[in-house]
C-alpha cells in the first residue's frame, strides 16, 4: 500500500524563492532582458502559478475521499464529465480533459464532490494520463472498498498540439477497471452507455 509521502510533498510552497530564482535564470538564458517591465514580476507569477497547478502535491488524495456515508446502495454510481487540468511529466506541458468515475458501493458511498476533489488531487501534479487513471481507480478501491470501480479519462495533450508532432484535436482515452468491472462485460458496457447519455 502506498504511504502518505508517496502522494504528499510540499515542494512548491517550500521552495518559492529558489523557483523564482531559477525561472529568472531561464528567462535570461532565453535571451530576454529580465529587467524589462513586462518580465519583472514574471518569476513570481510563474511560481504562484506552479503553486496553483501543482497544488495536488500538498494533498493526500485518500484523505480527500475520507468523508463517506454508510448507505446500502449497491448499484452503479457514476460521476462524469469532471474537468481536469494536469501537466505531462515529460514536457511539463498542460494536458486536460474530462474524467468519468463509476463505482458500485459496498456499504460506503462517497460525497459526490469528493470524487471531483480526488481528480484534482491526482491531476494537479506532473503526471501521465495512464497513471492519473489508475491512481483514481486504486484510491477509490482502497478507501471505499466497493464491489467495483471503472474510470475513463479523456485528454488533449499540448505537447502533441503546440509542438512536436502537432496533431491538434487528437484525444487520448484511458481506462482502468477494478473488482466486478474486470469480470463483467455487461457492467463495463452499462457504464460506457451511461457516459454517452
Ligand atoms: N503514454 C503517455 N505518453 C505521454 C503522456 N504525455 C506525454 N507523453 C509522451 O511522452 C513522450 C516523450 O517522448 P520523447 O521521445 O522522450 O520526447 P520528445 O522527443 O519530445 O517526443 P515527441 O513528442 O515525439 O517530439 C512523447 O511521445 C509524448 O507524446 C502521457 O500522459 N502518457
Ligand atoms: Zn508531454
Amino acid at each position: 500500500m502506498a504511504g502518505k509521502k508517496d502522494y504528499v510533498n510540499s515542494v512548491v510552497s517550500g521552495n518559492r524563492e529558489q523557483i523564482e530564482y531559477h525561472i529568472k535564470q531561464i528567462l535570461g538564458l532565453l535571451g530576454e532582458d529580465v529587467e524589462r517591465e513586462g518580465l519583472l514580476e514574471t518569476p513570481a507569477r510563474v511560481t504562484r502559478m506552479y503553486e496553483e497547478v501543482f497544488s495536488g502535491y500538498e494533498v493526500d488524495p485518500r484523505e480527500v475521499l475520507g468523508v463517506t456515508f454508510d448507505e446500502q446502495h449497491e448499484e452503479l454510481v457514476i460521476v462524469k464529465d469532471i474537468v481536469y487540468y494536469s501537466h505531462c511529466e515529460h514536457h511539463m506541458a498542460p494536458f486536460f480533459g474530462k474524467a468519468h468515475i463509476g463505482y458500485i458501493p459496498s456499504g460506503k458511498i462517497a460525497g459526490l464532490s469528493k470524487l471531483a476533489r480526488l481528480v484534482d488531487a491526482i491531476t494537479q501534479r506532473l503526471q501521465v494520463q495512464e497513471r492519473v487513471t489508475s491512481q483514481i481507480a486504486d484510491i477509490m478501491e482502497e478507501v471505499l472498498q466497493p464491489h467495483g470501480v471503472m474510470v475513463v479519462v479523456e485528454g488533449e495533450h499540448m505537447c502533441m498540439c503546440a509542438r512536436g508532432i502537432k496533431k491538434t484535436g487528437s484525444t487520448t482515452v484511458t481506462s482502468a477497471v477494478r473488482g466486478e468491472f474486470r469480470t463483467s462485460a455487461a457492467l463495463r458496457s452499462e457504464f460506457l452507455s451511461l457516459l454517452k447519455q
